[in-house]
């Protein structure tokens, strides 16, 4: 039974703590932690693997004065317990209540928000110069992960605090895992560093030798220091981050307190950047998730007493995912130039399931999407046809490499855009909502979006077939509709489908809502309304012959999309409308000019009108006002 920490007012009670409550401390939010995400999911391993590191932090330093962030933020679940939102736990990641992730208006302690990975550091060091310049007096602490340690822009931080010399702390959360294990020459050194034994004997020898000798600061314990200090050199030679102008320490062990504590401490009155190594085990003290960090990252609901997740509801449909990853290995065996990147998230994407099959032709780069895409244009100028998948997300942060390395080149990179759309618990550093209104601009770029599992299979069969340039398709997370899935076909580029025909008014829908926009004309129907209901498949090239003569006869259209209107899908169409100078009532469905907050997708799928009943009113209101120009018109 909790007994410290439904006290807990906020960190400064830490401070009085001794070791021993300190460490039931440490128990209560595992326990916490491990029955909020077994009941209703949450990124359970990267938080219990930094409790203790939390609590140091929280002990030593003084937030929110000194200001600690979080990178990424999916490891701060006992940061927000000690931070005064014990009581609200419950609510994570559910609709209307805590975030996932740090949000500042949840909590002073929030610094920096986050959700995308690598932007700690960049954020710290603005954050340390600010301090600087305003004269202020307070720490600037950054808390990265070695998987988020594999963006760039988290060495280009390095680098310019490197030069700055600004006074800084990043503490290093090293648990060897990103999602999957962490990947690269980075992660290859940082285990060098930690699992050297030259390195961790003489570092422990002299550790016990400063033990031994006076507390006063003598010229001897000083060079002694010194000398343990470059002992890094003799061992692990050209220490990276003591190049880059750091002083790292470490490593130091993530669960001894005491230690933490006193390592900490001591940075304090450190001066210019230090690092500080903290070696740290994803999915500490939960036996299922210290055995396999990479599944538990993430989990569904579980029961934490035998670590069984909840099964797949029976019956479900294949998720899009699956059924990606599936006809990727399918077509790859015909197509020997296909080969598969991912950017750190092979699960989430499918790509493990191509590297199993195919393990020389797929590529994980890390947390390192800007690579990942120009990675992929020297793929594709090699020969190659390579496939980036990718969330939509993620696929944000390497938009100038889609332009200046894909697109200008004209290069034929096929981009299999997962997790288009609402994508609900994660919330808005994770809706994929932009990838049209970022891609549609692009010249030479063919944009897809299958209005289920099936048409996914074409979409992508229609993608390596199609050699002019870059292609792009986009589909939601989770299962599909769960329709028939055919042999894979080409579809020819740029024609939409007529799923319904109808005089009074179009349903033009542009993915899997078409199935929400026959649904509602189903219900017009029995309003006497006959609707149109056209799978658009393509948002460039635009169906235009198909579009004009639809729009020509009903006059009144409504669009449909899971994206945001503000150059989505809807504004193609109206883009053509006043090209064409087509005399005709257009009304978009979209996301309107808002952040979409974590919660359950088909909360906001009906407050935006994206469900039958919302385009069926859309469609009645639009056909309403009609009438009379059309009774006047004789039509
Ligand atoms: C830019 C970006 N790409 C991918 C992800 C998906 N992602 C979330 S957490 C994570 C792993 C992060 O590893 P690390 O920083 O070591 O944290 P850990 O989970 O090990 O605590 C990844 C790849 C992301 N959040 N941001
Ligand atoms: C923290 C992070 O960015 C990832 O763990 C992300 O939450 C995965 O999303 P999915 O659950 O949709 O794969
Ligand atoms: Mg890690």
């Amino acid at each position: 039974m909790a007994e410290i920490l439904p006290r807990l007012q906020g960190p400064q009670d830490l401070k009085a703590m001794d070791e021993a409550q300190l460490t039931q401390l440490a128990a209560e939010i595992r326990r916490v932690i491990i029955d909020t995400v077994a009941r209703q999911g949450g990124h359970l391993g990267a938080s219990l693997g930094v409790v203790e590191l939390t609590l140091a932090l929280h002990r030593v330093f003084d937030s929110p004065k000194d200001r600690i962030i979080w990178d990424t933020g999916h490891q701060a679940y006992p940061h927000k317990l000690v931070t005064g939102r014990f009581h609200r736990f419950a609510t994570l990641r559910q609709t209307g209540g805590l975030s996932g992730f740090l949000k500042r208006d949840e909590s002073p302690h929030d610094i920096v928000e986050a959700g995308h990975a690598g932007t700690s550091i960049s954020h710290a060091v603005g954050l340390a110069r600010a301090r600087d310049l305003r004269g202020e007096k307070h720490h600037v602490v950054a808390v990265i992960g070695d998987g988020a340690l594999t963006a760039g822009m988290a060495f280009e931080a390095l680098n310019h605090a490197g030069h700055l010399g600004t006074d800084l702390l990043i503490v290093l959360n090293d648990n060897s895992m990103s999602i999957a294990p962490n990947v690269g020459g980075l992660a290859r050194y940082l285990t060098q560093i930690r699992t050297d034994p030259a390195y961790e004997r003489m570092r422990a020898e002299l550790e016990r030798v400063l033990e031994q000798l006076p507390r006063v600061g003598s010229q001897a314990v000083r060079w002694l220091q010194r000398f343990k200090d470059s002992l890094k050199y003799l061992v692990v030679p050209g220490m990276l981050f003591e190049a880059l102008g750091f002083r790292y320490i470490g490593p130091v062990d993530g669960y001894r307190l005491r230690d933490l504590i006193r390592v900490l401490e001591s940075t304090r009155s450190m001066r210019g950047p230090v690092l500080v190594h903290v070696i740290t085990q994803k999915g500490k003290g939960y036996a299922p998730a210290e055995g396999d960090p990479w599944t538990w990252h993430g989990p569904r609901p579980f029961n934490p007493a035998t670590g069984k997740m909840e099964p797949a509801r029976p019956g479900e449909p294949p998720s899009y995912t699956s059924v990606f990853a599936r006809t990727l290995v399918e077509l790859a065996r015909n197509e020997p130039r296909l080969v598969a990147i991912t950017a750190a998230m092979p699960d989430g994407t499918g790509v493990a399931t191509f590297a199993r099959a195919f393990p020389e032709r797929a590529f994980d780069v890390g947390i390192a999407e800007q690579h990942a895409v120009t990675f992929a244009a020297g793929l594709a100028l090699g020969g190659l046809r390579p496939v980036v998948a990718i969330y939509s997300t993620f696929l944000q942060r390497a938009f100038d490499q889609v332009v200046h390395d894909v697109g200008l080149q004209r290069l034929p990179v096929i981009f299999a855009i997962d997790r288009a759309g609402i994508v609900g618990a994660d919330g808005e550093t994770h809706q994929g909502l932009y990838d049209i209104a970022y891609l549609r601009p692009l010249p030479g770029f063919v944009l897809m979006a299958p209005r289920d599992e099936n048409e996914l299979q074409h979409m992508l069969k229609t993608a390596v077939a199609y050699e002019a340039g870059p292609v792009a398709i986009r589909w939601p997370r989770g299962s599909g509709v769960g329709v028939p899935l055919e042999e894979p076909r080409v579809l020819p580029i740029g024609r939409a489908e007529l799923l319904r025909s109808g005089r009074d008014v179009a349903l033009i829908a542009y993915g899997p809502l078409a199935h929400a926009a026959l649904k509602a004309a189903g219900q017009l129907a029995q309003e006497g309304i006959q609707a149109a209901v056209v799978n658009a498949r393509f948002a460039k090239p635009l169906d235009e012959a198909l579009l004009c003569d639809l729009l020509a006869t009903t006059r009144c259209a409504v669009t449909i999309e899971e994206h945001v209107l503000a150059g989505g899908f809807g504004s193609a169409v109206l883009e053509m409308a006043a090209r064409h100078g087509l005399d005709a009532r257009i009304r978009c469905l979209g996301v309107p000019d808002r952040v979409v907050e974590h919660g359950d997708p088909a909360h906001f799928r009906t407050l935006f009108g994206l469900t039958p009943e919302g385009i069926a009113r859309a469609a009645r209101e639009l056909v309403g006002a009609a009438a009379p120009r059309r009774r006047r018109a004789g039509g």
